[in-house]
């Protein structure tokens, strides 16, 4: 790594820091979690995806789940003759892979190398429609994360992509963002006050 390389590893670092403790300590975060659920359940019903990829949220991310566990009820009740499925990921730290397995409520879990919960010996799934967590977002669907590059990297590899669909709130959008050569765009991202990206 050169200086100019170290300085902005640096940056981003603390720039991360920030947003994470900003984002625990939101005056109205139980609102803003509330808004973000109905936009959630309203965007999905656009959508025809059985099997959709989200996260086990930590450091105060919104939590995904709720809205995606009406999401599968909602399929009952429609009859739709695939039944809708729901994973979470499991990651390699050593590899730095990543890969979804099927999550259901009350399904047993264990942590993660990182200490993250993730699903017990469950089945593998593939998701068409995958929910990401962000740090922060950017215009053109950017995302920073947590830095271990697990999505840019799947998705680098998968042909098709699943469509990639961002969760923040709207006081994690970064005017100055630059994207590097290896930061694959969102399809979209949601927000608190609706769909910010694509514009
Ligand atoms: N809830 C949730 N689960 C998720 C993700 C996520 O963003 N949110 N991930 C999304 O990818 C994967 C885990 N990604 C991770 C990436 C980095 C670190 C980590 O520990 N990073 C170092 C700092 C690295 C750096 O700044 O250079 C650290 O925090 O010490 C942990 C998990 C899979 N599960
Ligand atoms: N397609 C790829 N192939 C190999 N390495 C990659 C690829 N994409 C990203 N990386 C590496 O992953 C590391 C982290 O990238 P970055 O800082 O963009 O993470 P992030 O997107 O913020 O984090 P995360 O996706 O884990 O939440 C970088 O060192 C980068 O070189």
């Amino acid at each position: 790594m050169d200086n100019s390389e170290e300085k902005r590893a640096l940056e981003k670092k603390a720039l991360r820091q920030h947003l994470i403790t900003q984002r625990l300590q939101l005056p109205d975060r139980a609102q803003r979690i509330a808004a973000l659920q109905q936009i959630m359940r309203i965007w999905l019903v656009g959508r025809s995806d059985t099997v959709i990829g989200a996260y086990w949220p930590i450091k105060g991310e919104f939590d995904p789940l709720p809205a995606l566990h009406r999401w599968k009820e909602d399929g009952e009740l429609i009859e739709q003759p695939q039944l809708r499925k729901i994973g979470l990921p499991v990651v390699d730290k050593v590899h730095k892979t990543m890969t979804f397995h099927t999550w259901y409520p009350g399904c047993p879990m264990e942590d993660d190398a990182y200490g993250i919960p993730k699903p017990k010996d469950t089945e593998v799934i593939h998701p068409s429609l995958l929910f990401v967590a962000c740090v922060g977002y950017a215009a053109g669907g950017y995302r920073l994360g947590y830095g271990g590059g697990f999505y840019d990297r799947m998705l680098a590899g998968l042909s098709p992509r699943p469509f990639t669909v961002g969760l923040s709130f709207g006081t994690d959008f970064l005017p100055d963002f630059e994207p590097e050569p290896h930061d694959l765009p969102m399809d979209a991202i949601l927000n608190d006050h609706g769909v910010v990206w694509p514009i």
